[in-house]
C-alpha cells in the first residue's frame, strides 16, 4: 500500500461534493484510474498530490498527513505529479527545467542539477537537454514532466491523462517508458484509454461521480467482462458494465 484515503469529502463549492465519502488504499505497483468525464479523477489525483485539501477526511502517505503543514514538504518530496498541462518554463532548457523541478522540491542546486541529466535520460529526453524546454512536442513535454518526478526520486508517481492528445505512437513510447520505470516508482495513471490494460498496470481503480465502482487486481476487473468477449475488447467491457453505457 503506497497513499491511504480515509473518508475524504471534497467540493469545489459547498453543498456540491465531487468526492464523497471516499476510502481507498492505493496499491503498490502500476494503477490505472478510470472513469467517465466528470467522475473526479483530477480531482482525486490533486488530493493525492495534496495541491487541494480534503474538505473532511485524511490522505496519509505513511505517517505524513496531507492536512499537518509540517508534514507537507516531505509528503511532497515522495509524491510526484504530472499534470494534465506540463508548461514549459520560459527561458529554461530542457535539463535546468527538470533542475529546477528537484530544486522546487527541496534539493539543493547540485543534487537537482546532477540529478537532472539521468532524469532526462531516463526518460529519452538526453539528447535535447540543452534544447529550449518550449520548443519541447507535446509528447516530449509530457516526458520532461516525468521526468521532473524523478529528479526528487518520487516513490508515488501521479499522472494526470498522460496520453490524452498523444498520436498512437507516441501513447506506445509511454506505455514502454512505464514499463521502464515500473522498478523506481509506484504510478498512478487517470486515463480515458482502455488499450492493453492487462500489460501496463497491476491495479485498477474505477470511480463514477465521486465513488469508487471498482478496486481491485486488473486480471479480476477483466474478468467482469462476459465470457465471449474478445481479449482486446474485455477492458471496455467490464468498464461499460459497471458505469452502464452503451457500447
Ligand atoms: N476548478 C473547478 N471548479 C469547480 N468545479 C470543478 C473544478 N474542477 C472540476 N470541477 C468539477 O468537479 C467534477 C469532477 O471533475 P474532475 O475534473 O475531477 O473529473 P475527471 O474525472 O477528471 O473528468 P475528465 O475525465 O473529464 O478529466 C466535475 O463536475 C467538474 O465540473
Amino acid at each position: 500500500m503506497t497513499i491511504h484515503v480515509s473518508r475524504c469529502s471534497f467540493g469545489y463549492r459547498r453543498r456540491d461534493l465531487v468526492l464523497e465519502d471516499l476510502t481507498l488504499d492505493l496499491p503498490s505497483g502500476c494503477v490505472v484510474l478510470l472513469g467517465p468525464n466528470g467522475a473526479g479523477k483530477s480531482t482525486l489525483l490533486a488530493l493525492l498530490a495534496s495541491a487541494r485539501r480534503p474538505g473532511s477526511g485524511r490522505v496519509t502517505l505513511d505517517d505524513l498527513d496531507t492536512r499537518r503543514r509540517g508534514h507537507l514538504k516531505q509528503y511532497r518530496r515522495q509524491v510526484g505529479w504530472l499534470p494534465q498541462q506540463v508548461t514549459p518554463v520560459p527561458g529554461l532548457r530542457v535539463r535546468e527545467q527538470a533542475a529546477y523541478a528537484g530544486w522546487l522540491k527541496g534539493l539543493s542546486r547540485r543534487d537537482a542539477w546532477d540529478g537532472s541529466l539521468e532524469a532526462i535520460k531516463q526518460v529519452g529526453l538526453g539528447e535535447l537537454a540543452e534544447r529550449s524546454a518550449a520548443q519541447l512536442s507535446g509528447g516530449q513535454l509530457r516526458r520532461l514532466g516525468i521526468a521532473q518526478t524523478l529528479v526528487h526520486s518520487a516513490r508515488v508517481v501521479l499522472m494526470d491523462e498522460p496520453t490524452a492528445g498523444l498520436d498512437p505512437t507516441q501513447r506506445r513510447v509511454f506505455r514502454a517508458l512505464l514499463d521502464d520505470l515500473k522498478d523506481r516508482a509506484d504510478f498512478v495513471v487517470s486515463t480515458h484509454q482502455t488499450e492493453d490494460l492487462a500489460h501496463s498496470y497491476d491495479s485498477v481503480i474505477l470511480l463514477d461521480q465521486g465513488r469508487v465502482l471498482f478496486e481491485g487486481a486488473t486480471a479480476s476487473f477483466l474478468d467482469l467482462a462476459p465470457g465471449q468477449v474478445a481479449q482486446e475488447h474485455r477492458a471496455e467491457a467490464a468498464y461499460a458494465g459497471l458505469v452502464k453505457e452503451e457500447m
